[in-house]
């Protein structure tokens, strides 16, 4: 190949890093918040490239914190558990029993493998679940069903966040990988352990991280309009406009829309939910000015 040819095959590629640089300076420091739900997580090609993303990332000046989700991989290994488990409010009813399971899937074996994607790149990531250095504490969550207070077992409703942990390795360099458990607070239930919905602690986090962008990738383009009778995906709306169309909303969308809301009235700049069946989704919300999938912003940002 001439020294012409060769440039002229960069030359694009050197076109690309640059277009990609306003939103590099942006975010350059910032904390982004990403939620790998269950569902996109099927895929091996593109758990890999997820892995990629989290660490081009990193390389560019950004701290990314991973929340990982883990649903299905949970509804199988209770399965083969032999325990039966259903979802009420879009939670998982959680047993004793069920709560080992959920445990020993999210730390022992989702977690271990998205360390280990990442760490084929160096030294970065670090898994941890919320028990650790206190990073979650719930109490027992009784959702409201038909005017109902309704038990569901070990499911947390986060209480406290201490960012500590998170942070000091942050500050290190390294990714950390989050588990949704949650120790008990100390007191009444004192010694339990919690399970908590992905996309809720995801967003309780970037909200106390102070994050600049939580982004949640799921198995859906993002949210749709009039789900499941159409699939146009609402691609921007404000904090007000998500809270009028929360109660229209059903199974896992709930708490996915719930946290976004959270996160950005919690002073997160914008919460995207976008679609991890698409390889490197996360750079190509790099490259897109409204991004991909569903963006909230505060009711502030509503007329830009
Ligand atoms: N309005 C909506 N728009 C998009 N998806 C919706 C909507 N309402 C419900 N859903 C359902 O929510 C699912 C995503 O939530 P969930 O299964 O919990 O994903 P994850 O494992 O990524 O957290 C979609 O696959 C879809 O079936
Ligand atoms: C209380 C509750 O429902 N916890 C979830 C935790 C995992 C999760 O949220 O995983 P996804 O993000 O893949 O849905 C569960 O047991 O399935």
């Amino acid at each position: 190949m001439s020294n012409q040819t060769r440039k002229h095959t960069a030359l694009p590629k050197a076109r690309i890093l640059v277009e990609a640089l306003p939103w590099l300076t942006r975010h350059h420091g910032k904390t982004v918040v990403i939620k790998f739900g269950g569902n996109a997580m099927v895929d091996e090609d593109l758990k890999a490239a997820f892995a990629q993303d989290v660490v081009f990332l990193r390389h560019a000046g950004l701290k990314p914190v991973v929340v990982h989700g883990g649903g299905p991989q949970i509804s199988a290994a209770l399965d083969r558990h032999g325990i039966v488990s259903e979802f009420k409010a879009g939670l998982r009813v959680t047993t004793e029993d069920a709560m080992d399971v959920v445990r020993m899937v999210l730390a022992g074996q989702v977690q271990r493998e998205l360390v280990g994607l990442l760490n084929r790149h160096g030294p970065l990531a670090v898994g941890l679940t919320g028990e650790d250095a206190h990073t979650l504490t719930a109490t027992r969550h009784t959702p409201e069903i038909d005017g109902e207070l309704v038990d569901i077992g070990l499911v947390g409703e986060i209480t406290e966040i201490n960012t500590g942990a998170i942070e000091a390795l942050l500050a290190d360099g390294r990714i950390p990988v989050v588990s949704s458990i949650a120790r008990s607070q100390d007191g009444g239930d004192k010694g339990h352990v919690y399970n908590v919905n992905a996309d809720t602690a995801a967003a309780a986090l970037a909200a106390a991280l102070g994050a600049e962008t939580l982004m949640v990738l799921t198995d859906v383009e993002g949210l749709y309009e009039d789900w499941p009778h159409s699939d146009e995906v609402i691609s921007r709306l404000t904090a007000s406009q998500l809270e009028k169309l929360l109660p229209e909303l059903s199974s896992g969308m709930v708490p996915k829309m719930e946290g976004c809301l959270h996160a950005v009235r919690g002073g997160v700049h914008t919460a995207r939910v976008i679609d991890g069946r698409v390889p490197h989704s996360i750079l190509l919300e790099i490259f897109t000015d409204e991004g991909i999938g569903t963006m909230v912003v505060p009711d502030e940002q509503g007329e830009s």
